[in-house]
């Protein structure tokens, strides 16, 4: 396909997605089958225009002069052109030619639109690209940052890797990965990162011999910290509650040198599919996976005989995934204050649950990918205002677990009492919030 058809198969798809209210990646799958002649370049082109532009949406609709909510496919594609991937207006016009494959050509008015490109005026949300129902939420936790705070959310994400411990340390895994050239992490030790390539597409990991033979796995390094600062001791009793597909139990697994036993539970199913393949590919030899059987009032107590004998259980709670917008764009236009309630509840049903696990002098470990504080401090606040057996332990402790670079870290991330929070902008990482409580009785 020539540049050109690709914006134009952009614009038909953002106009399916916005007009449905389908997640674009069910739609960038539909475009793909019903146009088979498309090669993978094409495909990939394809959907980082489409996911640029919802990370843009806001701003690139702004410029465009459109109202907000009514803004049209075409507009926003071409805002974001501008905006998102810094192309002139002749660019942009060269691109929009009026060919047998091309976008109409640019009318006087888009064209004066490109040409002045000012977000000025424009309010907080527009500038940092959120939905405006979030401003007070975002700036009660960043204050006049959440624009710079925004902006960093509406980048792409790198491709971080975890190294597994489990079968090689870091240097058995960076000669087999320089092709790709990774850089070191930041701040986790077990981080490799690999930058996209210009077109926004990630490199084919799953096809590297490191992968197939689990010396690496696919996880975001606030992840990886996430686990690291849980701190599960080696030869313990660690219950992951909300286990999902595993990206934590393997880290943890692997943290804990594969000894002693780590259960992993989630109460759905089909989420927790996937683990047993990725436990067995990362030779992670201590994961017990404990599935739910029954449904409603039926339901098994399957994690009955844990009560009070974990030294650690670790909540990765389900949540809005706000501090994930990097990786899924138009969720954080899909995204409602209905389903924030929603979450908030069920939080505190895990987190209440999770307390009957924690032995005496055992610790919580509480992990969002949110950056609401009604989800991250509010959710530690009011728990242990319900459980006063339970003491939340301060950040500059909680980071010793990272050794020396504990320190640079709880300087980089958002401190609260109550736990610490990364953002893209700040460590460079998804957005994770991170909480650490201890059961002293
Ligand atoms: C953020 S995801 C977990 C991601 C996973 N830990 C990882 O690192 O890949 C949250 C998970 O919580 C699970 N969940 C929701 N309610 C739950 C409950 N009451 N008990 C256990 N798990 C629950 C969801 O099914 C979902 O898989």
């Amino acid at each position: 396909m020539i540049p050109s058809a690709r914006i134009s198969a952009a614009i038909e798809v953002l106009g399916t997605v916005l007009a449905e209210r389908r997640p674009a990646a069910d739609v960038l799958k539909d475009w793909g089958r019903a146009h088979r002649f498309a090669g993978s370049g094409d495909r990939a082109a394809l959907s980082s225009l489409v996911y640029d532009t919802l990370r843009h949406r806001a701003s690139a609709g702004w410029i465009m002069g459109a109202t907000e909510g009514e803004e049209s496919p075409r507009a926003l594609l071409l805002g974001m052109l501008r905006r998102g991937r810094g192309l002139e207006v002749d660019a942009i016009a060269a691109l929009c030619d009026g060919g047998r494959f091309a976008p109409e050509p640019l009318s006087e008015e888009e064209r004066a639109h490109l040409v002045a490109a000012s977000l000025d005026d424009a309010p907080a949300h527009v500038r940092g690209d959120y939905p405006q129902w979030l401003d007070a939420a975002l700036a009660a936790v960043f204050g006049e940052a959440r624009v710079a705070e925004g902006e960093a959310l509406a980048e792409r994400a790198p491709l971080d890797l975890r190294v597994n411990t489990l079968k090689g340390a870091l240097d058995k895994a960076l000669p087999q990965l320089s092709h790709l050239s990774p850089s070191v992490g930041e701040w986790s030790p077990l981080a490799l990162r690999l930058e996209l390539e210009a077109d926004g597409k990630a490199p084919p990991l799953t096809v590297e011999p490191a992968y197939i033979k689990g010396l690496v796995e696919i996880q975001d390094e606030g992840s990886q910290l996430a686990a690291i600062l849980a701190a599960p001791p080696r030869g313990g009793q660690v219950l992951d509650l909300c286990a999902g597909g595993g990206g934590k139990t393997l880290a943890l697994a692997a943290l804990m040198d594969g000894v002693g036993q780590l259960y992993a539970y989630d109460d759905d199913l089909r989420r927790l599919a996937p683990i047993h393949e990725r436990v067995q590919r990362a030779g992670a030899h201590n994961v017990q996976v404990r599935s739910p059987k029954g449904r409603g009032p039926g339901r098994v107590d399957v994690l009955k005989d844990l009560e009070s004998r974990m030294d650690l259980v670790l909540v990765d709670a389900p949540c809005t995934g706000t501090g994930t917008w990097r990786r899924n764009p138009d969720a954080k236009w899909r995204m409602r204050p209905g389903a924030l309630a929603e979450r908030v509840k069920e939080q505190v049903e895990i987190l209440d649950e999770a307390a009957r696990f924690v032995k005496p002098g055992g610790r919580l470990a509480y992990i969002t990918c949110s950056l609401l504080d009604a989800e991250n401090v509010d959710q530690i606040r009011a728990f242990t205002a319900r459980h006063p057996a339970f003491r939340a332990i301060p950040p500059a402790e909680a980071v010793l677990a990272l050794g020396e670079r504990g320190i640079a870290l709880r300087e980089a991330s958002l401190e609260r009492p109550e736990g610490l929070l990364l953002t893209p902008r700040r460590t460079r990482t998804d957005g994770f919030f991170i909480a650490l409580l201890v059961r002293e009785a």
